[in-house]
C-alpha cells in the first residue's frame, strides 16, 4: 500500500485534506512534524506522496510550503484540495475559559482567530506550535491550558473537551492542500486545470511585468502570485505564479517557453485539476485549434507550401 505524508499529528485539517486527495486509492497516512519533514519524506521516496497546506484564503501563503516546495530537488504537484476552515478550542474536562492562562496552536490556525483571541482570552499567553493537532496533544500533556485545533482532533485526544466550537475571524475561511510527488507521469488535462511555477527574474526594470505579460498576451488567467526572498541574496525574490490550465495545453506550453526565455530559473510545480473543477475561459485566438492552426501556417511558410 502506497505511504502518504501529511503534516501531523493525527488530527490535523492537512490529515483531513490528505485523506480526500487519497481518496481513491488505499494509501497509509504518515505523520510529519513540519511540511519540510514531509517533502523531504517524498524527496528520500520514503513515501510516494505528501499532503501539504499551500494557501488559505485569511492568512495567505503557507511559506514553509511555498521555501520547502522550491529549495531542493524537484517536486510536483498532482491534485488539490479545499477545505473549509473553523475551529475549536479544546481544554482538558472541566477548564472555563476564564482560568485559560496558556493557548497554543499552528500560527496560521492562531492569525486566523487573532480577534476572537484579543475579545475571548485577552490575557491568555499564545505560544506556536508545529501544528493545530500538536496544540491539542501539548493540552492533553498538560503543557498548555488550550489549543485551538480542528475539529477532527477530538477524535484523537478523546481525554479533552471542546469548550467552544465554530470559531472563525472570517467565516466561510479555506485552505488549499495539495498533493505533491516527485517528477514523473503529470495528470491529464481536464480543461479545469491550474499549472503551478516558481520563477526568479533579473533585478531589472519591467521584468515581472513582461513576465506577466506573456500570460496576459495568451489570455491566460493568473489566479495567484506571490514573492519569496531568496534568502542568501538580500533584495532579491523568487515569485510563485497559479494561474488556469495545463502544460499539456498549446497556450500554456507557448507561455512557459517564453517564461523559460525571460527568466534566470523556472521551476515547474505542476499542472493538476482544479478542486473546485471550474473550466478555464479559453479567447478564441488562444484557443487549441487557433495555436496549432497558427503553428502550421509557419511550418507552411517555411516548407515554401505558402506566403
Ligand atoms: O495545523 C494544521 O492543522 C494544519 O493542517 C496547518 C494549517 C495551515 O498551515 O494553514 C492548515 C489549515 C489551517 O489553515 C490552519 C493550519
Amino acid at each position: 500500500m502506497p505511504q502518504i505524508a501529511y503534516l501531523g499529528p493525527a488530527g490535523t485539517f492537512t490529515e483531513q485534506a490528505t485523506r480526500s486527495l487519497t481518496g481513491d486509492f488505499d494509501a497509509e497516512l504518515v505523520p510529519c512534524e513540519t511540511v519540510p519533514l514531509a517533502l523531504a519524506a517524498v524527496r528520500r521516496g520514503d513515501v510516494l506522496a505528501a499532503g501539504v497546506p499551500v494557501e488559505n484564503s485569511v492568512e495567505g501563503s503557507v511559506n514553509a510550503t511555498l521555501d520547502a516546495l522550491t529549495e531542493d530537488e524537484p517536486l510536483v504537484a498532482v491534485q488539490e484540495a479545499l477545505l473549509p476552515i473553523q475551529f475549536d478550542l479544546l481544554v482538558r474536562p472541566g477548564t472555563e475559559l476564564a482560568a485559560i492562562r496558556t493557548v497554543t496552536s499552528h500560527p496560521h490556525a492562531l492569525a486566523q482567530v487573532r480577534n476572537w483571541l484579543a475579545e475571548n482570552l485577552p490575557n491568555a499567553e499564545v505560544r506556536a506550535a508545529s501544528s493545530t493537532a500538536a496544540g491539542a496533544a501539548a493540552v492533553a500533556a498538560g503543557e498548555s491550558d488550550a489549543a485551538i485545533s480542528a475539529p477532527v482532533a477530538l477524535e484523537h485526544y478523546p481525554s479533552l473537551e471542546r469548550l467552544v466550537g465554530g470559531i472563525a475571524d472570517v467565516r466561510d475561511a479555506v485552505t488549499r492542500f495539495l498533493l505533491v510527488r516527485r517528477p514523473g507521469k503529470l495528470p491529464e488535462p481536464t480543461g479545469a486545470d491550474r499549472t503551478s511555477l516558481c520563477a526568479v527574474i533579473s533585478d531589472e526594470v519591467g521584468t515581472l511585468a513582461d513576465m506577466l505579460a506573456e500570460l496576459s498576451l495568451r489570455g491566460i488567467n493568473l489566479s495567484r502570485i506571490e514573492s519569496r526572498p531568496l534568502k542568501d541574496r538580500f533584495g532579491e525574490y523568487r515569485f510563485f505564479l497559479d494561474f488556469d490550465g495545463h502544460v499539456a495545453d498549446a497556450r500554456i506550453g507557448d507561455a512557459l517557453t517564453a517564461l523559460r526565455r525571460r527568466c534566470s530559473t523556472v521551476r515547474f510545480l505542476g499542472s493538476y485539476p482544479k478542486a473546485d473543477r471550474s473550466p478555464a475561459s479559453v479567447r478564441p485566438s488562444a484557443s487549441e485549434q487557433a495555436f496549432l492552426a497558427s503553428a502550421q501556417w509557419v511550418e507552411d511558410v517555411r516548407a515554401g507550401r505558402l506566403a
